[in-house]
């Protein structure tokens, strides 16, 4: 399950944070630069007002690269009674020094590692950072003003960073001036977190208040677990580690289609031995039918994004060679249908340099019958959840 983690400045913020439903209260100052510290009165006080409700992080401040100053701030951070504590890795300086210093502190705390997308990622510092005792990583942006995750890491990377946190048993987050559309594209790599506070805030303002309704958002876009004994047969737990909310379609709305169209990419594609070894461009078409949640779609809690289809297209051919156009067909129809709401799907997959026009396949894939009845579970039982703004939508 991926959970939701909010930064937050001191005492009123994580209150405001508790309300909005974030799971990891994260203390920072914001006005102190990308991971800026808060005072240790002030990580105290809110360790106190939270009072174990969430668990609740801090930053240890954008330090330099000396493994004796960083050591002695994440120890003052880990005394005030902080459940994580997070530490910069910035490409300067002796990063493997700073991990072996932590190494005595990473024994009584979980400590996790923020690396920076815009600032040369090194993930061969992940297995560095597990023989050290470290709970987890994540990737953050440096410069907030600079793009958001996914301009600095392009989709298709993002699963191969969750997995080396794996494989080296450790836990791990996004994060970087996220934005509400970044939600659904990144939850299908199962990240065990991802991190906000500009998205949260007033205007998107990371230095303004943050904001309710805006923490509010978020929470319903990054699906929780629901309460045991649920007798519906629907796997929540499948479905909400892959981001997908099943109770919000409304199946007496109908559908609507979703496509690209025109998507070109490089793949490495074909049978023959001529098309190995280099990439040829390839045109993708692709509609999905989506059932709808709501007659007044206002946010990204309300519609199928095209973004995953072309983040699925990109992921699927950066896997390596396919010998079949009608082999990536199927993958991209599968990965459209792993959505609930998708009912139907039309993929098209034209090679476009092997004659004066295009060749290719043309599939339709559908939802197998029983896959649908289950798409008909009973509504969440919070009352803010997107079943709850469906009503409201529909009768408007
Ligand atoms: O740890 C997460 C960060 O506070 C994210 O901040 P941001 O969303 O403003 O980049």
């Amino acid at each position: 399950m991926t959970k939701m983690l909010a930064s937050v400045n001191g005492v009123d913020e994580a209150e405001i944070a508790l309300t909005g439903g974030a799971d990891i209260i994260d203390l920072k100052d914001p006005k102190a630069g990308a991971l800026g510290a808060v005072t240790i009165e002030i990580v105290r006080q809110t360790v106190a007002t939270v009072a174990g409700r969430r668990p609740v992080s801090a930053v240890c401040g954008d330090l330099p690269m000396v493994p004796e100053t960083i050591r002695a701030k994440a120890e003052e951070i880990a005394d005030a009674g902080v459940d994580y504590v997070k530490i910069g890795f910035f490409p300067s300086g002796d990063a493997a020094a700073c991990a072996e210093a932590l190494a005595p502190l990473a024994k009584r705390t979980k400590l996790i590692a923020v690396l920076f997308a815009d600032l040369k990622l090194d993930l061969d510092l992940l297995p560095v950072l597990a023989k050290n005792g470290f709970h987890g990583a994540m990737i953050d942006t440096a410069d907030k003003a600079g793009g958001r995750l996914l301009d600095h890491m392009p989709p298709e990377r993002i699963p191969g960073f969750v997995n080396r946190c794996r494989e080296a048993g450790l836990i791990n987050g996004l994060a970087g001036s996220l934005e509400t559309p970044d939600i659904p594209r990144l939850l299908p790599s199962g990240p065990d977190f991802l991190g906000f506070r500009g998205a949260l805030c007033d205007q998107s303002q990371r230095t303004a208040s943050i904001d309710i309704e805006a923490v509010r958002q978020i929470r319903e876009l990054i699906p929780e677990e629901r309460p045991a004994g649920n007798a519906s047969s629907v796997d929540y737990r499948l479905l909400a580690a892959r981001g997908y909310s099943p109770g919000a379609a409304d199946p007496t709305l109908g559908t609507d289609k979703i496509f690209v169209r025109d998507f070109v990419v490089p793949v490495q594609i074909g049978a023959y031995s001529f098309e190995h070894g280099h990439t040829q461009k390839v045109c993708f078409n692709v509609t999905a039918d989506v059932l709808r949640v709501t007659n007044a779609p206002e946010d990204m809690r309300h519609v199928f994004s095209y973004d995953i289809i072309m983040d699925g297209i990109r992921t699927i051919v950066a896997r390596g060679h396919v010998q079949l156009s009608e082999a990536l067909a199927e993958q991209v129809a599968a990965l459209v249908l792993e959505d609930p709401r998708v009912m139907r799907v039309v993929v098209r997959v034209e090679k476009l340099e092997l004659g004066p026009g295009g060749v290719g396949v043309e599939i339709e894939r559908k939802r197998a019958k029983e896959q649908t009845s289950s798409l008909h579970p009973p509504a969440p039982s919070h009352g803010g959840g997107l079943h709850g703004r469906d009503k409201k939508g529909a009768s408007s």
